[in-house]
């Protein structure tokens, strides 16, 4: 895009590393793991870093790891854009929800799990482009398998068209106050289930989504395979 032309909008990105990684099942929590020689969670902030979308960067993480990223991560890396570090909820939702609290200025804010190392700048180009025309967009990539949805006896209930379905990944990119307006609602609501940002946007303003190309390497360290999967993709 010809950035020339007009004004970028101020961008933030949330970067989410407080959760405790329960189905990697190991001590250290997954976003701390050392892949290639480096934490997890190191890849993400420094494509921000580099980003010439990204002007500032808010890392989430749980309450006894906030002096081990400032030491360890932010200062020794040089992330020169992290301007807070908060802690973290119980929940996804309630780590984006504080990250929302300490936004400094309006414009954009890209929602990444820490648990993604392999987001791009053409990722985050992408999205850029997408959430000026849209308010609320997420990266995804069309599903390569046959989804089938299962009940709790496990018999296929029903196939939905794969030509329909996407795997979601992050960044979530949204308008600041949009998003802030969808988390505030679910805030007040007793019953929360929400496992993306996307579905607050969709449930609480019942707002159009739209979703950009992402990338199939953009995965999410979730379980120990995952792992061996992103060690060949830093080989690559
Ligand atoms: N309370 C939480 C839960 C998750 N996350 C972050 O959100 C992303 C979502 O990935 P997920 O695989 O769900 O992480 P965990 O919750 O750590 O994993 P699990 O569900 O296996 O416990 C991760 O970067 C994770 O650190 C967070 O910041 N705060
Ligand atoms: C936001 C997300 O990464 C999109 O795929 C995903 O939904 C996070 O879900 P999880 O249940 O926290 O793994």
């Amino acid at each position: 895009m010809n950035k020339d032309k007009m004004e970028k909008s101020y961008c933030t990105a949330i970067v989410l590393a407080a959760g405790s990684g329960k189905r990697m099942g190991t001590t250290t929590h997954k976003q701390y793991l050392l892949m290639g020689g480096h934490p997890v969670l190191f890849y993400s902030l420094r494509t921000f870093q580099e980003s010439e979308f990204i002007d500032e960067i808010i890392l989430v993480t749980g309450k006894d790891e906030q002096e081990y990223c400032r030491k360890e991560i932010v200062d020794q890396y040089g992330f020169t854009k992290v301007s807070r570090i908060v802690e973290g909820g119980a929940e996804r939702f309630n780590s984006v929800w504080n990250g929302l609290q300490v936004i400094k200025r309006k414009g954009y804010v890209y929602i990444h799990d820490g648990a993604r190392p392999f987001i791009d700048e053409g990722i985050i180009e992408r999205a850029y482009e997408c959430v000026c025309k849209s308010d609320a967009c997420i990266a995804g990539m069309p599903v390569k398998d046959t989804i089938k949805i299962v009940n709790e006896r496990q018999r296929v209930e029903s196939t939905p068209d794969r030509a329909t379905l996407w795997a979601i990944q992050t960044p979530q990119v949204f308008l600041a106050d949009l998003l802030l307006k969808a988390y505030g609602k679910l805030m007040k609501q007793n019953w929360i289930q929400v496992t993306d940002d996307a579905m607050v946007v969709e449930k609480m303003l019942n707002h159009e989504v739209q979703v950009f190309t992402g990338k199939y390497e953009n995965i999410k360290i979730t379980t120990p395979e995952d792992l061996v999967i992103a060690e060949a993709f830093l080989g690559k």
